[in-house]
């Protein structure tokens, strides 16, 4: 309704997804046409942009973009304190994890008519800083440790063979960098602590989710997201090189359920610690390295899918 939405303002990441800047800003201009309309303009300028609109007191944001703009823009509304204003979500990016197994909006104005905004727990993840500092997170939708945050740390590496594989096709630099992750691949030995139980354990990959897709509507072969105030604490354990791949086909093929490498438990902290520090992915994001520790903060954060 018009009037109504003079207090919001769409944060869009121009660089998301497969869908054109152009369309996307004439459907805001059609839909909202009283919406500010604010261009993230480099990654982490989100998280300003959500603080910035806080600051501004806009009742409304609605972040218009991937996971990773979702994640950026929530971050900067909770740390700037806007519990308060609803976190709108229109997804536009490869992935939208969030999002998935929602009704989706024909129209934008439709979405933020809905009355039903959902308090929704928000998960935070303390972890190691690449200077050495200790830093936290606010995370939606998944956070990696082990092999997947190997593969995307490789991923990201600015070497001049990454820079030619990603020249030709964004997909065949990340399969050249899980091919090359996988070949040397072993196991890792870490300190592991869920709900303050420790244990030392041999894994692969600890996955720890807030909903239950990853990696554009994967699942570890439950798609139930975890009981409100907990979080899904999600290990690859007792598999050597081939049976992961193995695995992770049956992953692709949505066939993981019962698979006996999985290990799966609904939990409210994690902590996981190695000798040799591991990449921490937050939100399809790195951000640093172990040790890192998980937790939930319930219904703290109003959104609107
Ligand atoms: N103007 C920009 N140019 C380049 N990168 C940007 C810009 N604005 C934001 N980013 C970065 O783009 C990254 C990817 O965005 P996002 O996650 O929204 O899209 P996606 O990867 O297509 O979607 P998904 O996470 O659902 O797969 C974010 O981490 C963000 O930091």
């Amino acid at each position: 309704m018009a009037g109504e939405h003079d207090r919001v303002v769409c944060i869009v990441n121009p660089a998301s997804g497969v869908r054109r800047r152009r369309t996307i800003a004439r459907r805001l201009a059609a839909e909202l046409p009283e919406a500010q309309c604010w261009f993230t303009r480099h990654p982490g300028h989100g998280v300003a942009l959500g603080r910035q609109a806080v600051e501004d007191g806009y009742a409304t944001v609605v972040a218009v973009g991937g996971d990773g703009t979702l994640s950026e823009v929530a971050n900067g509304i909770l740390t700037a304190g806007g519990e308060k204003v609803r976190l709108a979500y229109v997804p536009a990016g490869t992935c939208n994890d969030f999002a998935r197994g929602q009704r989706p909006v024909s129209n934008l104005g439709g979405l933020l008519d809905r009355t039903q905004d959902r308090e929704t727990d928000v998960g935070t993840v303390t972890f190691t800083r690449p200077d050495g500092t200790r830093d936290h997170r606010y995370f939606l939708v998944s956070c990696t440790v082990g092999l997947i945050s190997v593969i995307g740390q490789r991923f990201t590496e600015k070497t001049p063979v990454n820079r030619v594989l990603k020249r030709l096709s964004l997909q065949l630099a990340e399969t050249a960098s899980s091919v090359r992750t996988l070949t040397g691949w072993r196991p890792v030995a870490v300190r592991l602590e869920l709900d303050g139980e420790p244990s030392d354990q041999v894994i692969t990959n600890l996955a720890v989710l807030k909903v239950p897709y990853f990696a554009g509507g994967l699942t570890f072969g439950h798609a139930q997201p975890p009981q409100a105030g907990r979080l899904d604490a999600v290990r690859v354990a007792g598999v050597g090189r081939l049976g992961v791949v193995g695995l992770m086909w049956q992953v692709f093929r949505g066939a993981a359920a019962g698979h006996p490498a999985i290990h799966r438990q609904e939990v409210r902290r994690v902590r996981i610690d190695a000798d040799s520090p591991l990449p921490v992915e937050v939100d399809g994001e790195l951000v640093g390295f172990t040790p890192a520790e998980f937790s939930v903060h319930p219904s703290c954060l109003k959104t609107v899918v």
